[in-house]
């Protein structure tokens, strides 16, 4: 039987300056991708109708029905294609579920090239990015990979050069956190503070870039920034304790990543990475703590069988 497999990388935001509310309810971002090497795997194999399973940690939470993103994002190329979406996808998990690092949107960006490839389609680049665009802010960065400035709500993305290899650590959570929660909660906050209610568009950060281009993770560390990182700290104070333990470890800095409630730390080294990962395992503060590197290529195909 035919079969595709592509994977697709989890992401962690370096820089996310969050707009005002706008009228169609999302928020014009400056948003920083870095692609991260923690990945899912999508096999697409012929079937009589669109059907998901998923296996590995974190699976017992993912919808197997329509609403999965990798079975929207099946239906919205045939759709465009003209032809029945009849296609068996198997997601193999390994990205935390509702962890803010985009795990849905990786699935979704490799089911839209499994799909294009198992169907013979050959659709042009920019109109994956379009169809990606339209099934979540995040999904064209899955696509594309390395690292990228996000404009508007995320989905127009300008590739930015980044130098050698930067070394992560996740410090998973139990339990998720709903992105639109943390957006709404966001708003809150910010309607609450005197200060904070007249929001000013987001602004870019050239230092960030910088750090990126040349490499340097000190340079990166000090310019890490999440405006969503006090709504998810609202929504789970624990999360506090996680990111003291992290900086008590000796991580060059930490952050909530994206709507969170993953934790992210930047290492000097590799070395520093897996020291720092062991002493977040051992703190008690996190589910899991992961060591991992960036950048990591977009979705890719890693298995044909015509
Ligand atoms: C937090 C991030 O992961 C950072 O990359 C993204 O901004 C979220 O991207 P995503 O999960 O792909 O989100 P989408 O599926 O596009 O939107 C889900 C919900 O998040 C909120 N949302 C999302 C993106 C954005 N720029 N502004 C928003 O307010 C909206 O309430 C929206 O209804
Ligand atoms: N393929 C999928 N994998 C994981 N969750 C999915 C998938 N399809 C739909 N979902 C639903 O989407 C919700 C968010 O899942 P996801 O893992 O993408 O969150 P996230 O990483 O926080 O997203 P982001 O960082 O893009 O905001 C889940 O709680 C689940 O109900």
């Amino acid at each position: 039987m035919p079969s595709v497999t592509v994977r697709a990388p989890a992401k962690v935001n370096v820089r996310l300056a969050v707009g005002p509310l706008r009228p169609d309810g999302y928020h014009d971002l400056v948003n920083v991708f870095l692609a991260v090497a923690l990945q899912d795997r999508v096999t697409a194999t012929p079937a009589g109708a669109l059907r998901v399973t998923c296996a590995g940690p974190g699976a017992g939470q993912v919808p197997l029905d329509a609403g999965n993103l990798a079975a929207r994002a099946a239906a919205a190329l045939a759709a465009r294609l003209g032809r029945a979406p009849d296609v068996h996808l198997h997601i193999d998990k390994d990205i935390p579920v509702a962890g803010g690092m985009a795990g849905g949107s990786a699935d979704a960006a490799a089911a839209l090239l499994a799909c294009d490839a198992l169907w013979g389609a050959g659709t042009p680049r920019e109109t994956l990015h379009e169809l990606a665009a339209g099934l979540g802010s995040d999904v064209p960065f899955a696509l594309a990979g390395g690292a990228a400035l996000g404009r508007g709500r995320g989905e127009l993305l300008t590739p930015l050069p980044v130098e050698g290899t930067f070394h992560w650590v996740f410090a998973l959570a139990e339990g998720g956190l709903s992105t639109p929660a943390v957006y709404r909660e966001c708003d809150r906050l910010r309607a609450e503070d005197p200060a904070g209610a007249d929001v000013p568009p987001p602004q870019g950060d050239p230092a960030l870039e910088a750090a990126l281009a040349a490499g340097d993770p000190h340079a990166l560390a000090a310019r890490l920034v999440n405006d969503l990182q006090p709504a998810a700290l609202s929504l789970r104070p624990a999360l506090a304790d996680t990111l003291r333990a992290g900086a008590d470890a000796g991580a060059l800095a930490g952050l909530v990543s994206g709507s969170g409630p993953t934790c992210a730390f930047l290492a000097a080294d590799a070395d520093g990475a897996a020291a720092l990962a062991k002493s977040l395992n051992d703190s008690g503060t996190c589910r899991q703590a992961r060591a991992t590197t960036a950048p990591a290529p977009g979705a890719t195909t890693i298995d044909f069988h015509a």
